[in-house]
């Protein structure tokens, strides 16, 4: 008789560029699967200089290189779920996309035009063009920002999301989430319903890196099968909480979002009593799922109340498969 074999742990794999302040890029994804526990690889498209300030130097790498890269992570370690981020070239969104088609994980594609800072980071209008061909058809979802979603529609005075995220399905998108829309929250259209995805805005200073810290956890949650509709709410809550709970120690004036110390924080030696409801109760990732990370993180079975939560973060604690699409 064979051993049962141990349960694998959720693959994330993210497409994009180095962030040298830490916060942002592939590097703020890997601590995004890390506070969810699934395990992220890392193809590099780009290498930037930048802080939470801005971007001062970028350069993409080499399209061989990049090929090799996702050929190897894709034979040997696989994916559940891949997010693409940063677009230097129509050349590269071709290439990602030739090698991504037929893979059985959804894809998140976070189009990163255009920074927290304001920095813009991409290729030309025919970069943009090919994203929105190849990768967005293939794409579960997309995650622009307000200023993204403008430039990809070209409906550069609009100020609604619903029509922007229409206008983005018309483009080839089946699901849009556009962050930070005027007054707060997110804003989701599956194609077929409108909804917001509420939750107040924190005056930290610490939202860089907050985009892709959240199309990562998207990533993380739609690969554990989690409907997209909670997969956004959840990925909202935590990054909301990491930004309340930011690193206000990192950086001059402007700070990286935190998913991973805010747990530990709340902890730790309680020196602050937060009385702000979401900030305490919102307190990094894993806590934006609620009672669902400790009870899963303590019993190994993810059997607090909230199923789906249960399911996006338990999974990854235990190192179990559980809601893994089929
Ligand atoms: N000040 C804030 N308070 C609460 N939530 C925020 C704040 N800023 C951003 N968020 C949330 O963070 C997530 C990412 O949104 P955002 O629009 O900042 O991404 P982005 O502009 O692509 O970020 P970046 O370029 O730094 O990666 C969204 O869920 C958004 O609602
Ligand atoms: C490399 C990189 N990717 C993504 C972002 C998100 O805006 C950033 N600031 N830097």
């Amino acid at each position: 008789m064979t051993a049962p074999r141990p349960p694998r742990r959720t693959r994330c794999l993210t497409v994009g560029s180095s962030d040298s302040s830490g916060g942002a890029g592939i590097q703020g994804d890997l601590k995004a699967f890390a506070s969810v526990g699934a395990y992220g690889a890392t193809v590099l498209v780009g290498v930037t200089a930048q802080s939470p300030a801005g971007v001062i130097a970028s350069a993409p790498v080499d399209l061989d290189l990049v090929a090799a890269q996702l050929d190897t992570v894709l034979a040997d370690i696989g994916a559940d779920g891949v997010k693409v981020g940063t677009t230097w070239s129509a050349a590269l969104m071709h290439l990602v996309a030739d090698r991504l088609a037929g893979i059985p994980a959804p894809l998140v594609v976070d189009p990163v035009l255009v920074t927290a800072a304001g920095s813009g980071l991409s290729g030309g209008q025919d970069a943009v063009d090919a994203l929105c061909e190849r990768l967005l058809p293939m794409a579960a979802v997309t995650t622009p920002n307000f200023a993204e979603a403008r430039r990809l529609t070209g409906l550069t005075d609009e100020t609604d999301p619903a029509v922007l995220a229409g206008a983005l399905v018309r483009r080839g998108a089946r699901a849009v989430v556009i962050t930070d829309v005027p007054g707060g929250g997110d804003w989701l259209f599956d194609g077929r319903r409108h909804r917001a995805v509420p939750g107040p805005r924190h005056a930290t200073g610490c939202e860089h890196g907050a985009g892709c810290a959240h199309s990562a956890l998207l990533t993380a949650f739609l690969a554990r099968g989690v409907p997209l509709p909670r997969a956004a709410e959840l990925a909202h809550r935590a990054v909301a909480a990491g930004v309340a709970n930011g690193a206000v120690d990192i950086g001059r004036d402007r700070h990286p979002v935190d998913l991973l110390t805010a747990t530990a924080a709340d902890t730790a030696t309680d020196t602050e009593t937060d009385t702000d409801t979401d900030t305490a109760t919102a307190t990094g990732a894993a806590a934006a799922v609620g009672a669902a990370t400790a009870t899963a993180t303590e019993t190994g079975a993810a059997t607090a109340t909230d199923t789906d939560a249960a399911a996006a973060v338990g999974a990854a604690v235990v190192g179990g498969d559980r809601g893994r699409p089929a």
